[in-house]
């Protein structure tokens, strides 16, 4: 869902970023409309965690610009983008491994919500969750630390979802759950960037799906355009 009058909630515009002095991401411009999931696509390296990074202010863009809601924010601190409402769940989970699931729940609140909030909305969607609250996080399985780093999104309303890679190290029917989550969120209307390297997990959630290849958004456009372009490129047709 798309609501044109509101300013994008995130775009970045020719933006470009380096570690070190390798310059890894060669002018990006991606644009995250209000209430709408944009899938970024692409190969391993293709920049897509670096981008991802830009938009929770954990790398800086060494060019360009970048806006929350048609403000210009670059150059944002990782707590400030956090301040904002961006709630980034990071590729290989975003848990507290030595914290328990209430002690993670209860970092993840913030300013944001209370620790009962954040509780009655994750064990109503995770019920596994509640059996295991005194647990640590770093001894559940991957399936369970997944729930735990979403359930941060499911409890702080937040501006922007950025989800890296969900279904990392994931039994498929795993990933099957997490993603129906995702989609519960974007169905509420939050504004959601997520990256992925398998397209088809993602492309029937998507409004908008970028392809990125080395550092270039090389391609835009609505799911079936871009995996069309991915069967052409794959099969060669
Ligand atoms: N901390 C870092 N220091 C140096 N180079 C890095 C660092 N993080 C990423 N890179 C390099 O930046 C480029 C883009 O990496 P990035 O992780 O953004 O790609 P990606 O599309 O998310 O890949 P993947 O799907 O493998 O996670 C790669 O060449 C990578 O080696």
């Amino acid at each position: 869902m798309t609501t044109p009058e509101a300013p994008p909630v995130v775009e970045l515009r020719g933006v470009h970023a380096a570690y070190g002095d390798i310059e890894v991401l060669h002018g990006i411009d991606l644009t995250v409309p209000a209430g709408s999931v944009v899938a970024l696509l692409g190969p391993n390296g293709a920049g897509k965690t670096t981008t991802m990074k830009i938009v929770s202010g954990l790398v800086r863009p060494t060019a360009g610009h970048l806006r929350f809601s048609g403000r210009d924010v670059t150059g944002i601190t990782a707590v400030e983008a956090a301040g904002l409402g961006v709630c980034s769940i990071p590729e290989g989970r975003g848990v507290f491994a030595n914290l328990t699931v209430r002690e993670n729940l209860w970092v993840s609140a913030g300013e944001r919500a209370s620790l009962e909030d954040m509780e009655e909305v994750a064990y109503a969607r995770f019920p596994r969750l509640k059996e295991r609250r005194d647990q640590l996080a770093g001894s559940m399985s991957g399936g369970e630390q997944q729930m735990l780093a979403l359930s941060r999104a499911l409890g702080t309303n937040p501006a922007v979802l950025l989800l890296d890679e969900l279904s990392m190290g994931l039994a498929p029917m795993v990933v099957s759950e997490m993603y129906e989550v995702v989609a519960g969120l974007a169905a509420e209307g939050v504004s959601i960037l997520l990256a992925e390297q398998f397209a088809r997990i993602v492309l029937p959630l998507a409004d908008l799906a970028v392809l990125m290849v080395n550092g270039h958004a090389v391609r835009t456009g609505s799911p079936a355009e871009i995996e069309e372009e991915l069967s052409t490129a794959y099969l060669g047709g």
